[in-house]
């Protein structure tokens, strides 16, 4: 089972921030969705309003068509998991674990024994007593285990250590596959987390930049790759969004699209054509966003 989310002009104000700003945005569920945003572009607002942890301003959220506040049927097939634990600091981590049981519908004590194994939890410690990593890779083992039709992450991972990291991107994967749900990832890790992302959604001082597939979003952009008088004759006059070099060779990164015409002259010239990075292409959209 997979949940959609449907957001219609959408505003959170907190006195006198707008931290999200009128945004409509549509995910048919059942796929991974990546939200990125610089600091304070809203993600967190967005999610907390989507898992009914806060009401907007104004505006509508849809749940798989029903509005999620206070809506207990809906709530129990959500999990909004952060980079802290919703427990008290003197519970021990196995009465979390007990309580996300009995509260968690589609909880696999299976897996959730095997990535507490995996991600080294600390079962007998108190939550208060956890390191940062630990907090997170309980986090995330909630998450994971919990199953949920919608499951969120807000950068709950960002404690672990890059090996646990990559640990996680795996499971999520893994885990995705085997019982396909909806989850949306917000970070700014983006190269890390990047290729899992089936759709991306950038924001922006609470606005919609971009929401599209990763692979249209990559499109959007061009890297040239070739001798370095033949890459600065290619790309002249056009948007550069990153730029390197070794030697004689040089790998321009381009904003915008081909013709048929301008990547056959590129072959001609001896130049390699190739995918640009999402991160190159996050820093653009955002940095326009702000001109
Ligand atoms: N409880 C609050 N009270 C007042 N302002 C808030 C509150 N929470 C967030 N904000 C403001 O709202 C804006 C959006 O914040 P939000 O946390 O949603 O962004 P974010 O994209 O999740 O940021 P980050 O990546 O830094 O976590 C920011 O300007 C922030 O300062």
């Amino acid at each position: 089972m997979t949940l959609s989310v449907e957001v219609k002009n959408l505003t959170l104000r907190y006195r006198d921030t707008v931290a999200v700003d009128d945004l409509t945005l549509r995910l048919d569920g059942g796929k991974i969705y990546g939200l990125l945003g610089r600091n304070g572009s809203g993600k967190t607002s967005l999610l907390s309003i989507v898992a009914a942890f806060r009401r907007a301003t104004s505006g509508t959220v849809l749940v798989d068509g029903a509005e999620p506040f206070e809506n207990a049927a809906l709530t129990r097939q959500m999990c909004f998991v952060r980079d802290r634990v919703d427990a008290q600091d003197t519970d021990r981590v196995e009465t979390v674990f007990r309580l996300a049981r009995a509260l968690r519908p589609n909880w696999d004590e299976e897996y959730a024994q095997a990535l507490v194994e995996r991600f080294d939890v600390p079962m007998r410690k108190r939550v208060g007593g956890l390191s940062r990593g630990a907090k997170s890779a309980l986090s995330v083992t909630l998450g994971l285990a919990a199953r949920a039709p919608l499951t969120i992450f807000d950068e709950s991972y960002l404690g672990m250590d890059a090996p646990s990291r990559y640990a996680f991107y795996d499971e999520l994967l893994n885990d995705y596959i085997a019982n396909p749900r909806t989850i949306i990832v917000s970070t700014h890790l983006i190269e890390e987390v990047g290729s899992l992302f089936e759709e991306v959604v950038i924001l922006d001082k609470g606005r919609l930049v971009a929401h599209e597939e990763t692979e249209t979003l990559r499109s959007r952009g061009v890297a040239v790759t070739g001798p370095a008088e033949a890459v600065d004759a290619f790309t002249a006059g056009r948007t550069i969004l990153g730029d390197q070099r070794l030697g004689s060779t040089r790998s321009t990164t381009i904003y915008g699209q081909l013709t048929d015409e301008e990547r056959g002259r590129a072959r001609e010239a001896g130049l390699d054509l190739g995918p640009v990075g999402l991160q190159d292409l996050f820093v653009h959209l955002t940095a326009e966003e702000r001109r």
